[in-house]
């Protein structure tokens, strides 16, 4: 593909990106591989290169623009090379014209930047928070291999975290294939350990979406106990099995549970788990940096329903923990009504319980528990909290 038609393509992406995120339509990732499973001429340098100038533009434009054209030209207005693909020639865009539409750069919509500067963030949280991400994997000491991969770093304070260097194929590395790592962000192995698990125990991860928590549960807990993986997302629950087989993480159970019935489905575990970890469904504005065009998605009236199902999921949570067991309610969040507000309306509705002091080695206290930014934790963004029951 020419330079010219390698723009066209991430403008045809934009505009699938641009309706996907009005019409809660599939992930720009899940669009970019469609678009390519059907133009087999592109080799993988052009891919690369269109994904590439594809993340650019979303990362550059805040608010949903109104044509992938006009969020290449944004940023054409500041990359040079980008506006002379701008030609006309074969499948290349047309020549720029002097009074078209030029979607404004920006972190984020003005109303989301204003919430998250009421959540105690200032400028430099906020645009950290769609910068690239880096990619990190967890250690399965489940699997007896010595892990030897070119370029990994330690990460402080995680005995089984590592990061490796952008652009590794983690999916070709031999420790990939054995299950003996996982590909989790360290915020996310980070705000995990708030359930002190521990062998023996009876964990429920409430929301446990296709398991990247539950597998880091298990494996802490050595073969001993039971972890119950819930959620209410068939297709998500359903990639569980393989990837606890795969990690021989041989405690964990599944359970597919339905909105509004959770506690009749759950009957069986009402008093009894030791923690309930609910990694709540919110508005991921803690992981922009791995899907920027998230922020093209949100709306207030959404964002007050996520508050809503989450207040739902910390009542149900609550009533499956025994007494003297513990509640680890996480968003990957930063706006306070999705966490430290969450945590506070729950404490005063329940005065049987308290919120315990974490020791995690990252992040800042806040409100009744602890935020991971990007800017201060080089993590995706987090709200984790650890509450006791009397
Ligand atoms: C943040 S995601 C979980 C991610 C997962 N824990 C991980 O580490 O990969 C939130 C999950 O909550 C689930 N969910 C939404 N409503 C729920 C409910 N009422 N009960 C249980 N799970 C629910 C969603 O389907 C989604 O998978």
């Amino acid at each position: 593909m020419t330079p010219s038609a390698r723009t066209q393509a991430a403008i045809e992406l934009l505009d699938q990106i641009i309706a996907a995120a009005r019409d809660s339509g599939a992930a720009a990732d899940t669009l970019i591989a469609r678009y390519f499973a059907t133009r087999r001429y592109a080799g993988s340098k052009d891919r690369r290169a269109v994904r590439d100038l594809v993340y650019a533009a979303i990362r550059a434009v805040g608010e949903r623009p109104p044509t992938g054209r006009s969020a290449m030209l944004a940023l054409a207005a500041s990359d040079a090379e980008v506006a002379a693909t701008f030609d006309g020639v074969g499948h290349g865009p047309a020549p720029i014209g002097k009074k078209e539409v030029t979607a404004a750069t920006g972190i984020a919509p003005r109303w989301i930047i204003d919430r998250l500067y009421g959540s105690d963030l200032d400028e430099a949280d906020c645009a950290a928070l769609i910068d690239r991400a880096p990619l990190d994997v967890r250690i399965n000491r489940a699997i007896d291999e010595v892990i030897a991969i070119e370029g990994a770093e330690p990460i402080a304070g995680l005995a089984d975290g590592l990061r490796l260097p952008s652009g590794t194929q983690v999916e070709n590395l031999p420790a990939y294939n054995h299950g003996a790592i996982e590909v989790q962000d360290a915020g996310s192995q980070i705000v995990t350990l708030a359930a002190r698990a521990q062998p023996g125990q009876r964990i429920v991860d409430l929301c446990a979406g296709a398991g990247g928590k539950t597998l880091a549960l298990a494996a802490v807990m050595r073969g001993e106990g039971v972890v119950l993986a819930t959620d209410t997302d068939r297709n998500r629950l359903s990639r569980l099995a393989p990837r606890a087989e795969r990690a021989r993480a041989g405690i964990i159970e599944s359970r597919l549970i339905n909105p509004g019935r959770e506690l009749e489905m759950l009957d069986d575990w009402i008093g009894s788990a030791d923690c309930v970890l609910i990694d709540a469904p919110c508005s991921g504005t803690g992981t922009w940096r791995r899907n920027p065009e998230a922020r093209w998605r949100l709306t207030p009236d959404r964002i007050e329903r996520l508050v809503e199902t989450q207040r739902k999921v910390l009542e149900v949570g609550a009533a499956l923990v025994k007494p003297g067991g513990a509640l680890v309610y996480i968003v990957c969040s930063l706006l306070d009504e999705e966490g430290a507000g969450q945590v506070a309306t729950f404490l005063a509705a329940n005065p049987g319980w308290r919120a315990q002091s974490l020791d995690l080695p990252a992040g800042r206290r806040h409100g009744p528990g602890t935020r991971l930014t990007p800017a201060h934790d080089a993590t995706d963004g987090f709200f984790v909290a650890r509450l006791h029951h009397a």
